[in-house]
């Protein structure tokens, strides 16, 4: 067996992959990824040690398995990378599923757990084809690695009855598995071990509204160490609009959106039914139809390029603003801090600003230098906070997806 980790995180317009070696805590010894998939030409950024590269691609890559298949042959034929040099340098490889259904953990992947994973494709074909078919590609291409499959959803299986409960006819709900699931849980798992141990506190006493706002965009309100409400639900198009994502709307927008909406789309393949209105809601709405661009450093300047940008920028900000209201609540007023994580709440100075001075009223301020200035690159938590005021710290989390699955796998078997 080798001594490495693959971790592979695969989105529709980008795949990461970082390699680890097999210790406690994992080192990354080298990360790739891979975007611009659906938006050519597809740019890849490639990090070994100190040494970072960035160039556009001239090779045809359509799909996210394109995109798998040239990191890792690019990785295993990198002369400087010698420690990964073919499939018997690798333990193990793990795999971001956004959708695991009631699977509460991670699984090792065989004939029988990947037919259960297949299964679930149907409840969520935009965002699991892609990861399940580098899991079946790894297990073809390179079949002497186990695979472990990661899951976005199994975080929030803490999710109380009511909240997970779709008020609908529980016998349809119980039959399709129609409840809310939530996702980004991967990375809320990240957060909530580093900002517990930023606080010095058990994970268990620890409570947050985490946010994490990339392409995908999601809020957790975290209890004790547990997920008891996020925004996304059966699907992760619920909740916060996205680069592409509508969020929530009232579903019946669908029936009047065109004729088209309910049919089949024309993007749809044998393996991926999905309707026109759910292309549509998931790939040609959120700021992408409002300002032409899914780039969000393009959106939140402070002089906004165009009034529609100012709207896109807008719209996010109340619908955050309407979760922390929700999740403050919810947590009874016992926040231990506001935290900030993924692309977007990571980078965006001006999104953190904007958001918590309307929340002025909880007892959060910001130190405009340190919020300015944002993390260092091996900072994982920074505290933005100002004084020692008495709501909630606030706080910047930079979330590792790769990282948690890498972590987890070597925790589980030493
Ligand atoms: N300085 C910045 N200000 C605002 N947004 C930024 C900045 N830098 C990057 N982003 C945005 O972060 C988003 C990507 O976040 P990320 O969490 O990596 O997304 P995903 O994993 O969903 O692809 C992009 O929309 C990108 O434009
Ligand atoms: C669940 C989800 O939305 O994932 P991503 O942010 O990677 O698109
Ligand atoms: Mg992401």
């Amino acid at each position: 067996m080798g001594k490495y980790i693959l971790a592979v995180n695969a989105g529709s317009s980008s795949v990461k992959v970082t390699f680890y070696t097999f210790e406690s805590p994992p080192q990354a010894i080298a990360d790739a990824q891979v975007s611009g998939i659906t938006a050519p030409p597809p740019t890849l950024k490639y990090q070994r040690g100190p040494v970072k590269i960035k160039e556009e691609l001239k090779e045809k890559i359509n799909t996210p398995q394109d995109a798998f298949k040239y990191i890792l042959h690019r990785c295993f034929n990198d002369p400087e990378l010698s420690e990964v040099a073919s499939d018997r340098d690798l333990a193990y490889i793990c795999h971001r599923v956004v959708h695991g259904g009631d699977y509460h953990e991670a699984v090792e992947i065989n004939d029988e757990t990947l037919h259960h994973l297949e299964a679930l494709e149907d409840l969520a074909p935009l965002h699991n084809f892609s990861a399940l078919e580098i899991v079946r590609l790894c297990r073809n291409e390179l079949p002497s690695v186990t695979s472990v499959t990661y899951f976005d959803s199994a975080f929030h299986q803490t999710l109380p009855v009511h909240v997970r409960t779709y008020p609908i006819n529980q016998q349809v709900a119980k039959a399709n598995g129609l409840r809310k699931y939530g996702f980004h849980g991967i990375s809320y798992s990240f957060i909530l071990r580093s900002v517990a141990q930023f606080l010095g506190k058990p994970q268990e006493q620890t409570n947050m509204i985490a946010m994490h706002i990339g392409s995908g965009a999601s809020m957790c309100a975290i209890k004790e160490g547990k997920s008891i409400d996020t925004s996304m639900g059966l699907t992760p198009l619920a909740g916060l609009p996205g680069a592409t994502r509508s969020g929530d709307i009232d579903p019946s927008l669908v029936f009047h959106y065109t004729s088209e909406a309910g049919k089949l789309s024309p993007g749809s393949t044998k393996e991926m039914h999905i309707s026109t209105a759910e292309e549509i809601l998931n790939k040609q709405s959120g700021w992408k139809a409002l300002t032409g661009t899914t780039d969000f450093s393009k959106i939140a300047v402070e002089d906004f390029p165009s009034e529609a940008h100012k709207l896109a920028f807008d719209i996010l900000v109340d619908r955050i603003l309407g979760y922390i209201g929700n999740y403050y609540l919810k947590l009874g007023g016992q926040v231990d801090a506001l935290v900030f994580a993924g692309g977007i709440g990571e980078k965006s100075a001006l999104l953190r600003r904007t958001l918590v001075e309307k929340c002025q009223c909880l007892g959060v301020a910001i130190d405009a230098k340190a919020n300015d200035k944002g993390p260092e690159d091996k900072e994982t938590v920074k505290d933005i906070s100002q004084g020692a005021g008495k709501g909630p710290r606030v706080l910047i989390c930079q979330t590792n997806e790769q990282f948690e699955m890498a972590y987890h796998t070597v925790q589980s078997r030493v």
